[in-house]
């Protein structure tokens, strides 16, 4: 059974249907996309995963327990870790304070007497910010912040890794340098749920891949097969290869980055 199992979910907002029967797997040691084209209902998967959203029908089962009616807190103790979109670091804390406190709540009395194992200048020099360790949070670019993000879940040795559009504001190194980050915690057993836009990091790390449209899954693979699936490339691109193979026309630089 996967470390994560989000099982015929649905949430409807009135009367928009945010999510629709949605069925899709997470497990320890590989790292799973969630993507789809904006509105597409990945980010409501995420708050239903962890706890903020309750679904109007179906369950989430996290190590083989249901845990669809659990409060975010519980869910986070039990290693469920997230980063969001939007940057949630203390401005006026420096950046390892940052890490500090949020190892610290997370960690409990082991972690406030300093008898963690998690070390936290390890950890700043492994999301590589060490270098900005004594900045304010406030200070640092969007870039640093975005891995300071990072390194803040990691402080709390997460089991289940949902990152949220993680690699925004990275230059291209240091996306090349997360990816490879990523592809060490999977290795180390972390399960790794991803919503990302930039394609090339998706294709290149991911071991599987989900692909939300209006709420549904409308294809789950390996990225080779993602890619040239005719339902994914519509769902982008309103435009799919078998058009092309049948004459239809197409705005080819929005494929491109897409599907290279
Ligand atoms: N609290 C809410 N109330 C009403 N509608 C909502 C709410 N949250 C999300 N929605 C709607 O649900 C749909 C899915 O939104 P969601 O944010 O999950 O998509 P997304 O795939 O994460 O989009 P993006 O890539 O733009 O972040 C959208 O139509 C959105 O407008």
């Amino acid at each position: 059974m996967a470390l994560l199992e989000v099982d015929d979910v649905v949430v409807r907002f009135g009367g928009v249907t945010a999510v629709n029967r949605a069925t899709f797997t997470a497990d320890r040691g590989q790292i799973t996309g969630l993507i789809g084209p904006n509105g597409a209902g990945k980010t409501t998967c995420f708050n239903v995963i962890t706890g903020l959203q309750r679904p109007t029908k179906g369950k989430v089962r996290y190590r083989e327990r249901d845990v669809t009616g659990w409060p975010v807190h519980k869910r986070a103790k039990h290693g469920v870790g997230r980063t969001f979109q939007r940057l949630e670091a203390f401005g006026s804390l420096s950046v390892r304070d940052n890490v500090r406190v949020a190892h610290e709540i997370h960690g409990g009395p082991l972690a406030w007497f300093g008898r963690s194992r998690t070390n936290i200048e390890a950890l700043l020099d492994r999301v590589g910010i060490r270098d900005y360790a004594d900045e304010r949070a406030d200070s640092i670019p969007t870039g640093t912040a975005r891995l300071l993000e990072l390194a803040r879940c990691l402080a709390s040795d997460p089991k289940l890794l949902l990152l949220d559009e993680p690699s925004s504001g990275l230059d291209e190194t240091e996306t090349d340098a997360f990816g490879e980050l990523l592809v060490e915690l999977a290795a180390e057993g972390c399960a790794v749920l991803m919503v990302e836009h930039d394609m090339d990091l998706v294709m290149g790390v991911c071991d599987e891949i989900h692909v939300l449209d209006f709420g549904e899954i409308i294809a789950s693979g390996a990225p080779a097969a993602i890619r040239s699936d005719p339902k994914v490339q519509r769902a982008y691109l309103g435009y799919s290869d078998d058009d092309a193979d049948a004459g239809r026309d197409s705005d080819t630089s929005v494929i491109e980055a897409v599907t290279s």
